[in-house]
């Protein structure tokens, strides 16, 4: 295993400590999540879980195959706990995420949990968003349109070549932009008429990030 991927797993098994026994947890997208899973049926943890609600199909796959039953978010209510990686983590916590595409289902979880643990490795933590080009869902009719106005922001959108999100729609991703108002940069962004999701959570920051290193476990709450 990588130097990095020791990091995430890090992050992944302390994130374990979070699971509410007899609660339905919020999973999220992505290769530090994936450890998280992994570590459930690893640790024997199956049982303590009640179900999941999932970001992606990829991860309600893996949950399925663990035995952790993936139910339906209009069935279960406000979450306790979702758990989800990141693409970039500023100090108020505030993230970029969507590198994986599944930002829309992502931002839906964390926004119907009270809790949301963010499992990363240190790599992701910067001062200022937007090294890792901001992904955006978009309606495919609008692609077009959408990116002459995120264009307009002064960035360069990139159409996500070949991805269709679950969600069957197209990503572009906006590069080179220092992203210094996070919040604003969002709102901006919701109001391009043909955006699903923007991948930036400034409105939904995380609670909780747990930072996995060679130098061991860093954990930072808001
Ligand atoms: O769409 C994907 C998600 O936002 C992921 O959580 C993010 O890309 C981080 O992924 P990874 O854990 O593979 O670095």
């Amino acid at each position: 295993m990588s130097p990095q991927d020791l990091a995430k797993r890090q992050a992944a098994e302390a994130a374990l400590a979070y699971i509410e026994p007899g609660e339905v947890l919020g999973v999220g997208t992505g290769s530090t999540v994936n450890h998280f899973i992994d570590l459930i049926a690893e640790k024997r943890l199956v049982a303590d879980i009640k179900g999941a609600v999932s970001s992606s199909n990829a991860s309600s796959e893996r949950l399925k195959q663990i035995g952790v039953p993936v139910l339906d978010l209009n069935q279960t209510g406000e979450l306790s706990i979702y758990v989800d990686g990141a693409d970039e983590a500023n100090p108020a916590l505030q993230l970029i995420k969507g590198g994986g595409a599944a930002l829309t289902r992502e931002k839906i979880v964390a926004a119907a949990s009270r809790k949301f643990v963010c499992i990363a490795d240190r790599s992701k933590q910067v001062d200022v968003l937007g090294k890792f080009p901001l992904p955006v869902e978009v309606i495919p009719m609008a692609q077009s349109y959408v990116g002459r106005e995120l264009f307009k922001l002064g960035g360069k959108p990139k159409l996500r070549d070949g991805v269709i999100t679950d969600n069957g729609n197209v990503i572009i991703d906006l590069h080179g932009v220092a992203i210094t108002d996070p919040l604003a940069l969002e709102t901006t962004i919701n109001q391009i008429t043909g955006v699903v999701c923007v991948g930036l959570f400034a409105r939904r920051p995380a609670d909780v990030l747990i930072v996995g290193s060679t130098d061991g476990i860093q954990t930072i709450t808001r």
